[in-house]
């Protein structure tokens, strides 16, 4: 038998290296060898890299070593052209030196916006898989959109073959909206499904499980959609492994001294299902008012919470942090931290509600653990993460975001959604219910036997296979 060797590349962010490394855990744990590849400056940055058998890092140049510091689009386009041109070199310089030492890489593994791995994969003949970090249906909906089934310039809201509901322009990825202003992301996501067209029945490796999404995944003949998720640590999944009780990839900024343990610790001291837990992922920045208006929600809702505000990535050493105007109140009130271990506050009983943006991992992380979603969509597939949460999964509501002319939601709406969830109301009811649903199911998924794991152990087997022939 061959022995299997990954090579898995992943852009440099969190929301993208947390599926991924777990995912790099989970192949090793099946006798499979990875080496995970990222950028230099975010792996130094990483905290607590898991040290398991089979399992091994290996960097590449960006460009930035010393860190990239801005969110102008232009930059980011430029930062695209120059990931591609320095990944791909490394890319091929790793595939050789394997070869001559003898341990040929016999996979080559990249999540999304690294369109180009896919090429280098097929320049050494080595079998390419995407690992698809994002819902299954916003894969379908990216598909569509590329073989011009829609355009939302025309439109205002669609359906798609396969898709069981219709989509408004707030469910519609932003990228696919007229009002979109970025252009680093499209046209990567456009070359991805060029090049999965060139193939016959590619592979589609996909951070979801078959009971969340079944038309989605079988939505599309062409592909061979795998769900392998939800790509959570071990421990919260009731898996074998208890001691697996963090992705091990937090990307953390040397000079802030974070104390992860505090929330936890905080958490310890309240009462069951009463605390809203508020995060808005690692990049979505809110702007001064719409801070000010979540901060009054808080306040007015009288519920204890626990409040992620980061440093803002892309700020400018000399800006200031913007301070909120009622700090003290909140300090007084709940808890405001730079970091948690988000999995670990989530899995807490006394979280009772989670206001998040629906990023992927968080919609995931939060239905697996069963807490209820207050959904507050910022951009890219939230809003289409967030349409799922409150029409299909029914495991939250969604702020009415049109409250406002300015693009604001008011605080009065954001306590609607609070008390909605956490004042014991019959629909609020239904939605801890449905979300106790989905962290049965997500269990069941990915245990042993369960569909998530199946699908993995037969992906690996096929592979393998393919060797042989
Ligand atoms: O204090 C914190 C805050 C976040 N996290 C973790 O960071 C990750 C954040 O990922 P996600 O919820 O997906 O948000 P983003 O960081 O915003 O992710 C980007 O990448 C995702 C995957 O492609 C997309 O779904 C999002 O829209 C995009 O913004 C999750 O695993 C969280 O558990 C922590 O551990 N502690």
């Amino acid at each position: 038998m061959v022995q299997q060797r990954f090579l898995l590349i992943t852009y440099p962010i969190q929301g993208h290296i947390n599926p991924s490394i777990q995912f790099a855990k989970r192949v090793a744990a099946m006798g499979v060898h990875v080496t995970f590849a990222t950028s230099v400056f975010v792996q130094r940055r990483m905290l607590n890299k898991p040290t398991i058998p089979g399992l091994s890092f290996a960097t590449f140049s960006d460009g930035f070593d010393d860190g990239y510091k801005t969110t102008e689009d232009s930059d980011i386009v430029s930062y695209m052209s120059e990931l591609e041109r320095r990944g791909s070199e490394s890319l091929r310089n790793m595939i050789i030196a394997a070869k001559n030492e003898g341990e040929p890489f016999t996979c080559l593994a990249y999540t999304i916006l690294l369109p180009w791995a896919a090429k280098v994969a097929r320049e050494f003949h080595i079998p390419g898989a995407l690992l698809w970090i994002q819902a299954a249906t916003v894969f379908d909906i990216y598909y569509y959109y590329f073989h011009n089934y829609f355009n939302m310039a025309h439109k205002s809201s669609i359906e798609l073959p396969g898709l069981p509901f219709c989509l408004t322009r707030r469910d519609i990825p932003s990228f696919l909206l007229p009002s979109n202003i970025y252009n680093f992301a499209l046209p990567s996501l456009q070359q991805q499904f060029e090049d999965l067209d060139e193939e016959s029945k590619p592979n589609v490796i996909v951070n979801t499980f078959e009971g969340l999404e079944p038309e989605a995944l079988r939505g599309i003949d062409k592909f061979r959609m795998i769900p392998i998720g939800p790509l959570i640590p071990s421990a919260f999944l009731d898996e074998k492994d208890p001691s697996d009780t963090s992705f091990g990839g937090d990307i953390v900024d040397v000079n802030v001294n974070v104390d992860v343990d505090a929330s936890v610790e905080w958490l310890d001291s309240q009462a069951e299902s009463c605390v809203v837990y508020v995060s808005f992922g690692t990049l979505a920045v809110l702007g001064e008012r719409q801070m000010e208006e979540v901060a009054r929600a808080l306040l007015d809702s009288g519920y204890p919470f626990l409040w992620v505000i980061r440093d803002s990535y892309g700020k400018q050493e000399q800006e200031q942090e913007q301070e909120l105007s009622c700090r003290e109140e909140l300090e007084q009130r709940g808890k405001i931290v730079k970091w948690c271990s988000q999995v670990e506050v989530l899995s807490h009983g006394s979280v009772g509600c989670f206001v998040t943006h629906c990023g992927w991992n968080s919609t995931l992380e939060s239905l697996a653990s069963g807490v209820p979603m207050v959904a507050f969509p910022q951009w890219s597939d939230q809003g289409t993460n967030a349409k799922m949460v409150e029409d299909v999964w029914r495991t939250g509501v969604r702020v009415d975001d049109k409250v406002n002319e300015e693009g604001i939601v008011e605080a009065r709406e954001i306590t609607k959604c609070l008390h909605l969830l956490m004042a014991g109301s019959e629909k609020g009811q239904e939605f801890r219910r449905n979300a106790h649903k989905w962290k049965c199911l997500a269990r069941e998924a990915v245990k042993e036997g369960g569909s998530s794991h199946s699908n993995l152990t037969t992906f690996l087997f096929h592979l393998s296979n393919f060797q042989h022939t």
